[in-house]
Formats: C-alpha cells, structure tokens, sequence
C-alpha cells in the first residue's frame, strides 16, 4: 500500500534522525552562570510587569519591523503576558498569526530590560528558542525574518560548516534573536548544555504545534513529551505554546506540562463564518467522482483534494486532467524540486486544484483558496478541520467538502490498528532491552537499532519510539542522548589525493570501495586510528562540504544512557511490559473513536460548525446553535451513513489464509494480513502483495484475531 511517508508534518525517519556532530556550543565566554553577581541568572531577576510600557514597545516593534498596523485576535494579551514574565498558550486557527505571538517578544525583551534598568545593553537579552517539527516551514520563516533584517538561525544538519558556525558565533556574541530547531535536537546534550548556557539566557522557549504534547492530540509525538523536561533544564524564562488545534483536554494537557494557569490560555473561535461546510455519502467511489466533477464545474477557483495515500493522489490527479481539469499531484514521495515546483504553481493561480495527502497544505499562505475537498475520510476532526482552515482566507464564501465513501472505513481503520503490536513482541523487545549490558561506568550507556528492532520484533518504528519515549519518561530507566549513524558510503565526485591527516589516513584505510561507492565502518576507523568517532564523521563531513564526495549516512543507532538500577527486578520488568501495552491498546482505541468522531459530524443531526466548534470546547457566535449554510442547515435531514456491504463470515478465505502462512506464534499477525495491515514482518515475508493479503478486509477485525487466537492455541 502506497501509504503517504510519515505524518502531517513531513518529517522523514532521516529528518528525525538529522543530528550528529553538533558541538556544545556553551564556552567559557558564552556562559551565563558565572560567579560574577551582574551576569544574567533567571532565578535572580524579578522581571517586573511590562504591562502598558511593554506593550507599547510591542506595538512599535510590530509596525516597524514587521510592518503591520495593529495585533490581531489575541495577539496582543497573549504577548502582553509573555512580556509580564508569564507564559501562554495560544490557540488560533491556521493563518491566524500564531508567529508573531514570538516573534515580536524576541525582538521586545531587550528595549524591556533597558526600561527596567536589568541588563547590560543589547547583547545580554538572550535569544528565543522556537521548537517546531517543521522543518521547510521553520526555514522560510527564518528567511522571511532575515529580509526584515532580523537575526534568526536554524539549527539543522543541513547546514554547512560555515552557516553552523556563524550560529554559533551569533549565539556567544548574545546577537541572535531567534533560533529555531526540531523536537528531535533536544535528545542533543550538547545542545541543551548550549541552551543551559546561552548568553543572556532563553528568554523565550516557543512551542509550535503544541498539541503534539498532548497524549490525547491526534498528532502525538513522544519528542514533544522531552519539552517540558528540557525548558526546565534550560531554566526558560517563560514559555508560549502554539497550536491551531486543542480541544479542551488537550488544551489542560499542555497547560499542565508548562504549569500554565488557566488565565494563561488565549483561545480565540475555530468559527469561520465564510466557510460552507458540506458532505456527501456514498458507498464507493465509482459513485462519488461524477459528484466530485460536478462540484469543480459548480464551483471553480483554487482547490485542495485531500486523499490519503500517495498513489491515489497521483491517479486522481490523472483522471482529472484527462476530463480537462488543470490537476496536480503532491505528496511526500515527490522530490523536493517537484514539490516546490507545484507549491509556486498553485500561489500564482487561481484555477489549479491540487489533490494532495495531507503533507500538503503546512506553511501555504494562500488567501484566496476557494475549495478545501476531502475526498476520503479526515483521520481526525482535528485534521479535518485545519485543513479546512485554510480555504477562504481572504474571507470570500469558500466551500469545504466532505465526500463519505463506504470503501474508506477500511483503510482508516488499518492505519488505526497498525500502529499495535502483538503482546508478546514487546514483551520480547523488553526482554533484549532489559537484558542489553550497559558500556561501563561512568557512562553505562545502551544502543538501540530501531530499524533493526522493528524488523525482529515487529513492531512499526514509531512505535518503538514511543515505548523508548515511555522507558524514558514513564518509568525514568533511559535517557536519549545523540543518535548516531552506523554505516556512511560516499562517492568521489572528482579525482583527489586522500589528505595525509590522521583523519584523512583513518578513511582512506577503511573504505571499502564497490564500483563507485565506498563504505567506511567509522568505528573500527576510529579504533585504531586512536581518533574519536567525531573526528572521522567530521573529516567525511569536510570532504562533503567541499563538494569532493557526496556522502550519505544511514542506520542510525539511538543511545540510551542508563538512569537507575540496570537491568529492573522481574516482577518490575512485567509490570513495565503490562502498562506499556495497555498504553499501546489505549492509543490504537483512541485512534478508531478519531475516525467515527468524523463520521458522526457530518451524519449527525446537528449543523456541523456547531457541533466542530463544540469539539473544541468553543460556540458559534451569539449562542446561535445553526450556521445556516452547511448541509445540515440546508437540509435538515441528516446525511446518511453507507456501511460497506458485510459478505458473512469466509472460511475459504481464513483456510487460505492459513494454508499460504504456516507461523502460528503471533495471530495478531495472521489478522494483519487477512485484513490487510502491513507491517514490518508482514513485509519481510513479502505477503503484502499476496492474493490472501486483506482477503478477508471486510471481517470485523476483533473476531479475526479472535478465530486466529484460537488456531495458534491449539
Ligand atoms: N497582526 C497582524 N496584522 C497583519 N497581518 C498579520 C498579523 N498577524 C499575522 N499576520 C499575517 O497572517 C499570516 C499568517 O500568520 P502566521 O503564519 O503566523 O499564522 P499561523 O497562525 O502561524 O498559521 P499556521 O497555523 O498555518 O502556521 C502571515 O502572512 C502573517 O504575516
């Protein structure tokens, strides 16, 4: 199955994993703990209410550097808050300028110290530290502030030596106003060394999507669970949380995670009066794309089809063109210069429709939008409706339409259950990590090859994540520490000397060379050589840089350091075993209401932006319980829900299926495949292109697994 990359953000295994070789970037003169009573010390300094004083400081900034006449929404109380030394948490709609909500504080906190007499002069302001997961997102953002003249870096694995540098530089020298970095770099303890000792501090420690904190967000992300801890070990001055999306639940879990009171929480209303909100039902697709035409011929203008898997993007796309419509594909698989391509292509027009995963549509400033389709079921309302969000933002009547095809329960329910594992796999994870002994004292450190683990256990890498996340923050045995890559290959893009440095000799001694590719195992080089990983990764890095090789890394290794008694008693091992899974069976039932929340939007008896905007806690303006314009409003009569056809219960299709797979030690594996949920043995066995593989996909799948159970019993 086609499925698209990864999650909304984008981000790639390889993004997640994009962190080597960053030094400590904290010195001696960069330090701000000091024995010296007039350095910076967050526990020291009152800040004194900025209020009034402050707040016109903000003004003045936002008109002059950004060019904007006056806050929007809350803008304005949240940043007066962030100015008074509080924290915030703000929850806009998408577009709705959660940025400058930051932005504009970076830039206040050193005209607020010289107010307040507590600093000494530019330099000692500290910077604004942005977490997002958005990698491309956070790269504009820095160009868009570096036009206007703002000091603002990102720090990635992208960089060259040069542009890292000069980060670091900016950092000491106390000039840098805003850095942005991923979740993944807090595992970095360099980096948070760096951030613990930054000149003048983080003033500011700026969370965007936010809600991934949350463990009851559709968008969790076991990184973001490390926020919390590391904007105590940094001893942030204040913190602002930013998401588009939080129902009230989600909304206290992130307050809790910060110790942010209620008054602390700027929400303004998901309600956008200029959207029509309507669906459709149908029972498969061969029925709703005459529909879908009919709609892009009623109603013309720029257009987001939202599907869920890549291939499908590609062929509606297609199938569109060839009845004349100007269709293009986008998804995570496409490179990135096609991507871009589509992306200027669809901001300079205004007839394109774009059918697209959910990988599109982030950082898409686009106002005049005039459609937002989903041609598959949302996964979430909470997806559903930040990809609504962004049609009409010019506030012209835009419309949002929801096609509720039959043929979709089936894939979203296997996306939903093929996160779980079987019991006993993570049973069998524990028992190798609990049984792995740590390199010796002082550093009692332990590798964990996620990749490597997937495979053997069966059990999906996100996953995996999240049950080292929960060792970590859960039970506090492991604490991350900077991942590295196992295996680097490069090819000489031009004849070269290898250099006569102990580094260079290390290299030229171990690669391996096949054809034109070299592979080099970096740590026996390092071992005999007598140099550190470091310097080896740093040499091939060099080379890089200078357009000599290109190298590529892969295989990475996470690194665990051992936080208490190794490895836990048994009886502990078991109760940790129990209350992950039950953690995991949770999240996989979390999953599923997502989808049927979705589905009892749109069929129930309700206007659907009264009954979105209640999801999240919110009202439709002036207590009015009806839009007057979704089909709920315009018809009265609730959209029927289509169940797909039951065929009763198959045993030609179960016997098959028995017959073609004789392993009989996990039936959650033989359910995967009768229903049709890839996963990492199912692939290895290569059943995902069998013919039994989903052949049984309209079965309940509780009672295949319960028929599966009762064969590997026997
Ligand atoms: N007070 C303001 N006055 C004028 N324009 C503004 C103001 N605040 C934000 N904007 C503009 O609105 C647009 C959206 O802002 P921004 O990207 O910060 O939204 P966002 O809430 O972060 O959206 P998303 O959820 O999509 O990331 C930007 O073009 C920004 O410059």
């Amino acid at each position: 199955m086609a499925i698209d990359d990864t999650d909304e953000f984008g981000l790639s295994s390889s993004d997640e994993a994009d962190l080597l070789n960053i030094e400590a970037i904290g010195s001696s003169n960069g330090k701000r703990k000091n024995e010296d009573v007039d350095v910076y010390d967050p526990k020291r300094v009152r800040v004194e209410p900025a209020s009034a004083a402050g707040l016109a400081i903000a003004n003045k900034i936002l008109k002059e550097r950004f060019g904007m006449n006056g806050f929007r929404l809350k803008q304005e109380p949240a940043i007066g808050r962030l100015l008074d030394g509080g924290s915030s948490v703000v929850v806009f709609p998408t577009g709705g300028g959660k940025s400058l909500c930051y932005q504009v504080p970076a830039l206040c906190f050193r005209y607020v110290d010289e107010q307040q007499g507590i600093r000494q002069g530019p330099a000692e302001s500290g910077i604004t530290l942005v977490v997002s997961p958005l990698i491309a997102l956070m790269k504009d953002q820095v160009d868009a502030l570096k036009r206007r003249g703002i000091s603002a870096a990102v720090m990635d694995s992208t960089k060259t030596k040069e542009e890292h540098l000069q980060t670091v530089d900016a950092m000491r020298n106390g000039t840098l106003d805003l850095l942005y970095c991923a979740p993944e770099r807090l595992n970095n303890e360099g980096f948070v060394s760096s951030m613990a000792n930054v000149k003048g501090g983080v003033r500011l420690l700026a969370i965007d999507e936010a809600h991934c904190i949350s463990e009851w967000g559709h968008a969790f992300r076991p990184d973001y669970l490390k926020v919390a801890r590391f904007a105590k070990e940094i001893e942030a001055e204040r913190v602002v949380c930013l998401t588009a999306t939080a129902t009230p639940h989600v909304a206290e879990d992130v307050c809790k995670a910060f110790d942010i009171p209620q008054s602390g929480l700027f929400r303004t209303t998901t309600f956008r009066s200029n959207l029509h909100l309507h669906a459709q039902a149908f029972e498969t697709k061969k029925e709703s794309y005459p529909k879908l035409r009919m709609f892009l011929k009623s109603f013309p203008g720029s257009t987001i089809i939202y599907v869920t898997l890549q291939k499908q993007a590609e062929e509606l796309a297609e199938q569109l063109r060839s009845h004349k419509f100007k269709a293009r594909h986008f998804h995570a698989g496409m490179k990135t210069e096609e991507k871009m391509a589509c992306q200027d292509d669809f901001m300079s027009s205004d007839n394109l429709i774009i059918v697209a995963t959910i990988a599109f549509g982030m950082g898409i400033d686009k106002a005049n939008i005039r459609n937002v389709i989903h041609y598959d079921i949302p996964r979430s309302l909470e997806g559903y409706s930040q990809e609504i969000g962004r049609a009409g933002r010019d506030g012209l009547e835009s419309r949002c339409m929801l096609y509720l095809c039959a043929e979709d329960y089936h894939i979203r329910e296997s996306f939903a259950r093929g996160e779980l594992p079987s019991k006993a796999s993570v049973a069998n994870l524990l028992k190798e990590v609990f049984s792995t002994k740590p390199t010796p004292a002082p550093e009692s450190h332990i590798q964990g090859n996620l990749y490597q683990q997937s495979k053997q256990y069966d059990i999906k890498v996100n996953t995996l994540n999240n049950i080292y996340a929960q060792l970590e923050l859960r039970f506090r045995l492991l604490r991350a520490t900077t991942p590295k890559y196992t295996k680097y290959t490069f090819k000489r893009l031009r004849p070269f000397d290898w250099d006569k440095s102990t580094a260079g000799k290390a290299v030229q001694n171990h690669a391996k060379l096949a054809k034109t590719v070299y592979t080099i195992d970096v740590d026996a080089a390092a071992t005999t050589s007598g140099l550190s990983r470091h310097n080896i990764v740093r040499k091939l890095n060099d080379w890089h840089e200078s357009s000599i090789i290109d190298l590529q890394s892969s295989g990475v290794v996470n690194i665990y350091r051992v936080e208490k008694n190794w490895p836990p008693a048994p009886e502990e091992q078991q109760r940790i075993v129990d209350d992950l899974y039950k953690d995991l069976e949770f999240r996989e039932q979390q999953a599923l209401q997502r989808m049927h929340e979705v589905t009892a939007l749109v069929t129930g008896e309700s206007c659907f932006a009264y009954s979105l905007a209640k999801h999240f806690g919110d009202a439709l303006p002036d207590g009015a319980v009806e839009c007057g314009q979704c089909t709920w409003c315009e018809k009265h009569k609730a959209v029927e829900k289509i169940e797909p056809p039951s065929r009763g219960w198959d045993s030609a299709a179960f016997f098959k299926i028995l017959e073609a797979v004789p392993d009989r030690d996990d039936p959650r594996y033989l359910a995967r495949i009768a229903f049709g949920i890839t996963s990492p043995r199912v692939t290895q066995a290569r059943l995902s292109g069998h013919k039994i593989f989903g052949s049984m996909e309209d079965q309940d799948f509780m009672t295949l697994l319960n028929a599966f159970t009762k064969v590997c019993e026997k």
